[in-house]
């Protein structure tokens, strides 16, 4: 494919950061959010305090002291009363100026502005005319009014409540879902979603399409939940638990779920990520909770998705906090799992992307002891799962179901099921009242293509790009044992200004040295037809190039196809290399393998440049057919280069070449890239 001309890529700097400048100390990055615990702790802290300044200050009563009531007289006597407040017999008020008063029974006098005192119901002086004749402003409340015990209460205890109601509240939240009756202990509760058999429309067996293997594997799980007799009197034991593992998107959690609805009986759905909580222990205090729900409900299934986030090889280097709690939860499943005596009916599923990365005390027997894998599906599997997925779309009379999954090689079930999505919302969109086939080629373009970017080409640029798609093309076409050509464009999309689309007719499950070296030259048949036409080169060429060096590593370090390295493998595979570059592998080896991948690529490329240069003519052909059209699907390229389909060497070489056959399955990434248009 070709990209546009400002396609090397700047790094991205941060603005604030002065270039040359030292990068910011902490080499985790950016700082984390404060972990939840230590925001609780903060709050309960602060309203502790708010609490402590409630109570001091409000509740308190400023001190008054306390007089004698002929004390009090004297004073009222000597108008220096400023202004009094009685509450039955109790009169409170303050002084206009200090006065000295010596308690009973004391010697040294105190001054005192604010006092209180109580009158005597004996007292029959005209206390009222006296404070009248003065002036003094008389207050009063009513005696049972002020009601001082429960407003003390509450505004002493009233901080206290909001803050028990906040833990609460706060627990409860945390243990929401099943364990929302949490109440305190409530983080430790476990998080599991219970799907109740009657609860909702059942995910069967029906909805699974294209894994029955898999299935087959699974229904003995149900058949024991419902008939554990029929397993128990020959003295059979069921498996405790089942490790579904396989790529993204191939319906491990569906198949759980249909599981779940055939057996009949509780099911409890929970990610493994959603036991970890910042608080230590929490997750093994989830994890007990949990199989003990399980088994108070029993014959039940505990599913539990992306198994990895805890289940990761315990004792690595990465020693930070997080770990102990991710090793503590993950001894309490082997503990729970080690404690099944086989008469529970409890049965573990769990499901993960990577299971070549878990802890191998899960695997041993007695705990996930059935490994299951879930592969993406093969032709006849796709045409069962779009089957399932179009069940509820209405898709017009010729559409060919069968052709469209010939033509989505490498698709698993959730692409597929995104697939009939997007050809409905067309569907939509073009206001038709059932899903066509252009809805269908048009969603599968978009979705392998990638959306029409609305830029427009100048004349040049078009044509160079017209040359360079061709290019690719070309070489596919030409090249024995090449996946056909299916679909050639020079309309801009996502990253790329143009894209060649080459699909294989069946599934691949390993790829020979030969094709290997045929992707290659293929991959640079763009570079070769821009150096042939106008004997220079552009930037567009750069993910060709990744792409072609991807290739070509995994070929000399993984998959033993160079001598000078030999059958061994030196790299390790892509995405699991080390950061720091310490993969073990010694530097004279890794010149050796530069030279090897060097050695590879040059072949290819003077291979592509004179496949091109005696072609050149299908070459221009083929271009300038492409620059009228803009797109041209199989048969229009095949025809515009002057190739018969039939007889090309890329439709009919396939499965006779000779060639080291690389183990089954393995995933090429980079591969797909040409596909994708990115
Ligand atoms: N074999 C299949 N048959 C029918 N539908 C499928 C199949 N595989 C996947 N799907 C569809 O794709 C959706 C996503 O699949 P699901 O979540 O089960 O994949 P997964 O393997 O669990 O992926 P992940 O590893 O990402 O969790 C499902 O809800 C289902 O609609
Ligand atoms: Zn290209």
């Amino acid at each position: 494919m070709l990209m546009p001309a400002d396609a090397p890529k700047q790094p991205t700097r941060h603005p604030w950061r002065v270039e040359g400048a030292p990068p910011s100390t902490d080499p985790e990055g950016p700082k984390k959010p404060r972990p939840a615990w230590m925001r609780f702790g903060w709050m309960l802290v602060v309203l502790l305090a708010i609490n402590w300044i409630i109570s001091s200050f409000l509740l308190s009563p400023p001190e008054r002291t306390p007089v004698s009531y002929t004390f009090f007289l004297t004073q009222v006597q000597s108008a220096n009363v400023k202004e009094i407040t009685s509450t039955g017999d109790t009169i409170e008020g303050e002084f206009t100026k200090k006065a000295s008063y010596t308690p009973s029974g004391e010697t040294k006098a105190e001054e005192v502005d604010r006092f209180t005192t109580q009158r005597p119901s004996f007292a029959d002086d005209d206390l009222f005319a006296k404070l009248q004749a003065t002036n003094v402003p008389v207050n009063a409340n009513s005696p049972d009014k002020s009601a001082p015990v429960w407003q003390q209460i509450l505004v002493g205890f009233g901080p206290t409540l909001l803050l028990v109601g906040l833990l609460v509240w706060f627990s409860r939240r945390a243990a929401a879902g099943l364990g929302g009756g949490g109440g305190l202990g409530g983080f430790g509760r476990s998080r599991a979603k219970l799907y109740q058999p009657e609860s909702g429309p059942r995910t069967t067996f029906a909805d699974v399409a294209g894994i029955e293997e898999v299935e087959q594997e699974v229904t003995e799980i149900v058949d024991f939940l419902r008939e554990p007799e029929k397993y128990r009197k020959l003295g059979a034991q069921i498996p405790h638990g089942v490790l579904l593992s396989g790529p993204p998107g191939t319906g491990k959690t569906l198949l759980a779920r249909a599981v779940a609805g055939e057996a009949q009986v509780p099911f409890f759905s929970i990610s493994a990520s959603e036991f970890i909580e910042m608080i230590v222990g929490v997750g093994a205090s989830r994890v007990r909770d949990l199989f003990d729900q399980a088994k108070k409900v029993a014959p039940s299934i505990i599913f539990i998705d992306e198994l990895d986030a805890i289940g990761r090889a315990r004792g690595g280097s990465q020693s930070l906090g997080g770990n102990d709690e991710r090793e503590q939860t993950l001894n309490q499943i082997l503990t729970e799992m080690d404690g099944f005596t086989g008469s529970e009916g409890v049965v573990v599923l769990a499901a993960t992307n990577r299971a070549e990365i878990l802890d191998s005390a899960l695997l041993r027997p007695g705990r996930f002891d059935r490994r299951v894998t879930v592969s993406p599906p093969d032709l006849s599997g796709r045409r069962a799962i779009l089957a399932v997925h179009t069940r509820g779309v209405p898709v017009a009379e010729g559409v060919d179901l069968d052709a469209l999954a010939s033509s989505t090689p490498g698709m698993v079930g959730a692409d597929l099921k995104n697939l009939v999505n997007e050809a409905a919302l067309l569907a939509a969109r073009r206001g038709h009242d059932q899903v066509l086939t252009p809805d269908f080629t048009d969603a599968l373009e978009k979705i392998m293509l990638g959306t029409v970017r609305g830029i427009m080409l100048n004349p040049d640029e078009k044509e160079r790009t017209a040359f360079h798609e061709s290019g690719h093309a070309l070489l596919g076409m030409l090249t024995p044992g090449a996946d056909p050509v299916r679909k050639i464009s020079i309309i801009p999309r996502g990253q790329a200004l143009g894209v060649t689309f080459q699909s294989p007719s069946t599934d691949r499950y390993g790829y020979s040295a030969k094709y290997l070296r045929g992707r290659i030259i293929g991959a640079l048949g763009g570079r070769a037809a821009e150096e042939v036409v106008y004997g220079d080169m552009t930037t567009g060429a750069e993910s060709d190039l990744d792409q072609v060096s991807n290739i070509a590593r995994q070929m000399v370090g993984r998959w033993g196809m160079s001598d000078a390295i030999g059958p061994v493998t030196v790299l390790p595979p892509p995405g699991q290399e080390s950061p720091l570059g310490l993969d073990g592998v010694a530097p004279a080896t890794k010149e050796l393998i530069d030279a090897e991948v060097r050695k590879i690529v040059e072949s290819c490329y003077a291979e592509a440049l004179s496949l091109l240069r005696s072609h050149r003519a299908q070459l221009d052909g083929l271009a300038q057919r492409l620059l009228a059209a803009e797109t041209l699907d199989e048969s229009d390229a095949y025809a515009a280069a002057g190739i018969d389909r039939a007889s090309a060497p890329g439709a009919v070489a396939r499965g006779e070449i000779p060639g080291v056959s690389v183990a089954p399955g393995l995933p090429l990434p980079g591969l797909s890239d040409a596909a994708s248009g990115r």
